[in-house]
């Protein structure tokens, strides 16, 4: 399929009365619609144990929307393709009376048998419910079957090798779309296209014109109300195994050969498997990481984390992460890939950092603490673009050289509001197009680097709380940089 076909197809949530059908499915596939990038003919069916009604579930689907253009009539037109099935995924009958109604939607509109089943509840569901899939026959239709996995797609290497060999016993690796939404972010797309259509960058991008490459991804936001699940995770698992090693693939991979996903899926994982893997004695050296304790954001007072919920007093848990990753590789030998993360920080920012190093001999910066190197700063969210940072001469006598700066940003020049991560994402599955899902290749490596972390600090205390709530973490992660004669470049907007 291409990119302009519209794709005839049921799709089947499973967990559709929980927070991310409500916040991020609906929405989507009311974008889908409404930019008519699926056919009319589509069918939604919301899965989940409460009893409700379609009329109930629709009314939710609408209350999920937000588009102040839409009448009434055109969003019950849109809520009137989804139906609700009171279902519990521990019973076999629920599997049973789901199959005869998708066949009866199949019938009404004209599906062509094509299903996604959407995995969007708490990962020990995940096997069982792919394994009912294929024993009660809802792969056997007379189209294709898609299975798209939430994260956390396990919790160290071990778990999530098992619950790939559980899938796999059910589902094709080329049926399983593993989500990582930080790969249906526009500018995350953007990375490809930035190094692999310009000269300008890609002539340079290696170890000898690249000094250190800073990957941050900030939240303001702390833990709410997903203690739960965070506390057995941290910032780690929750954020480095998957988002931030996705994107130092993005930046370190070679040029495929074809832009097609096995090609471009392999070039990453070449990335993954040079990653430098770091002893126990060694992770110090590399990683730091953080707890947040209480602080002052916008005048309003915040809780730490222990704080935050009855469950989390005394918790060892990370909720920043900051870390120095080597690729041992011909092109990236001896450059650092500085990554970091973590809640309550000051700003909401995923950005990244490409320093160049300097020329050998600078005529207009002599004193090198007043040297402004060439960065490329690739915005990747809350705003969208890249910033290229120069030097040119200052207006008037003289020869003076001050830092300048070339910014694009993609709303000024494109004129659209990007699509939401999720929206892409679902349409690319729908489209068959698994690039920007992650294979299980890429999973497993990234859960092999990050095991070594983790495995070194569940031996060790950690000195948390260690960062004020609203700062940009500890003051370790500093030191990090500091040590090989770096520092963060700032990610607040205005300091670009
Ligand atoms: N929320 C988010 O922002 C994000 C979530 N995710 C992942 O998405 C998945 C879902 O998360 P989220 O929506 O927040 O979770 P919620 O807890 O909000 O929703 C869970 C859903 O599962 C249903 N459910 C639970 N048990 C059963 C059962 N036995 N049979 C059928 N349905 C059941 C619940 O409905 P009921 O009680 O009616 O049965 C509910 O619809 C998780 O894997 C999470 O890690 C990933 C990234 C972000
Ligand atoms: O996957 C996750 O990502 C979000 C951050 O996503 P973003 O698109 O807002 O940058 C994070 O808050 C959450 O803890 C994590 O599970």
């Amino acid at each position: 399929m291409n990119i302009h076909d519209k794709p005839k197809v049921v799709i089947v949530i499973f967990g559709a009365t929980g927070d991310l059908a409500k916040r991020k499915l609906f929405p989507s596939i009311y974008r889908l619609y409404q930019n008519e990038k699926i056919s009319k003919e589509f069918a939604v069916v919301g899965l989940a144990r409460r009893p409700w009604t379609n009329d109930v579930f629709r009314e939710n689907v609408k209350h999920s929307i937000d588009d102040a253009h839409a009448t009434d009539d055109d969003i019950d037109s849109f809520t009137s393709h989804f139906y609700y099935h009171s279902f519990d995924a521990t019973s076999d009958a629920s599997f049973q009376e789901l199959n005869s109604l998708l066949g009866d939607l199949e019938n009404t509109y004209q599906t062509e048998g094509n299903r996604i089943f959407y995995l969007a509840m708490a990962p020990e569901y995940f096997g069982p419910i792919a394994n009912s899939l294929k024993s009660f026959g809802l792969k056997n239709s007379a189209g294709w079957s898609r299975l798209v996995i939430e994260k956390p797609f396990g919790h160290d290497l071990k778990s999530a090798n098992e619950l790939n060999n559980e899938i796999r016993e059910a589902f094709d690796e080329e049926q399983i779309y593993r989500i990582d939404h930080y790969l249906g972010k526009e500018m995350v797309q953007n990375i490809e296209v930035i190094r692999f259509a310009n000269g300008l960058f890609e002539h340079l991008w290696n170890n000898r014109f690249i000094s250190n490459i800073q990957v941050t991804s900030s939240e303001v936001l702390g833990v709410e109300d997903r203690a739960r699940y965070y506390d057995h995770s941290g910032a780690t698992r929750d954020m480095v195994q998957n988002h931030m090693l996705q994107m130092v693939a993005l930046l370190a991979m070679e040029p495929p050969i074809k832009l097609t996903t096995d090609e471009i899926r392999s070039e990453k994982v070449k990335v993954l498997r040079a990653l430098r893997q770091l002893n126990t004695e060694d992770i110090g050296d590399y990683f730091v990481r953080g707890q947040y304790s209480d602080g002052t954001m916008d005048g309003k007072q915040l809780n730490g984390y222990q704080q935050e919920a009855d469950t989390l007093a005394g918790s060892n848990t990370e909720t920043f992460v900051a870390g120095k990753i080597m690729i041992d590789n011909y092109r990236w030998a001896g450059v650092p890939f500085y990554i970091r993360t973590g809640k309550r920080m000051a700003v909401k920012s995923t950005k990244i950092v490409v320093e160049f190093k300097d020329i050998p001999m600078n005529l207009y910066y002599t004193e090198e603490s007043k040297k402004h190197p060439n960065l490329l700063v690739i915005n990747i969210q809350p705003e969208e673009g890249i910033t290229l940072h120069l030097n040119a001469k200052k207006a008037g006598a003289g020869s003076v050289a001050q830092p300048i700066q070339l910014a694009y940003t993609n709303k000024e020049v494109d004129g659209i509001n990007t699509p939401e991560a999720y929206e892409k994402l679902l349409h690319d599955c729908m489209l068959g197009d698994a690039t920007n899902f992650t294979h299980w290749d890429e999973v497993a490596y990234s859960w092999a680097f990050v095991d070594a972390i983790l495995n070194a600090w569940s031996s060790t205390k950690a000195y948390f709380p260690n960062y004020p709530s609203g700062s940009m973490g500890p003051e370790a992660a500093d030191r990090l940089l500091e040590k090989d004669g770096f520092h963060w470049w700032p990610i607040i907007k205005n300091n670009e």
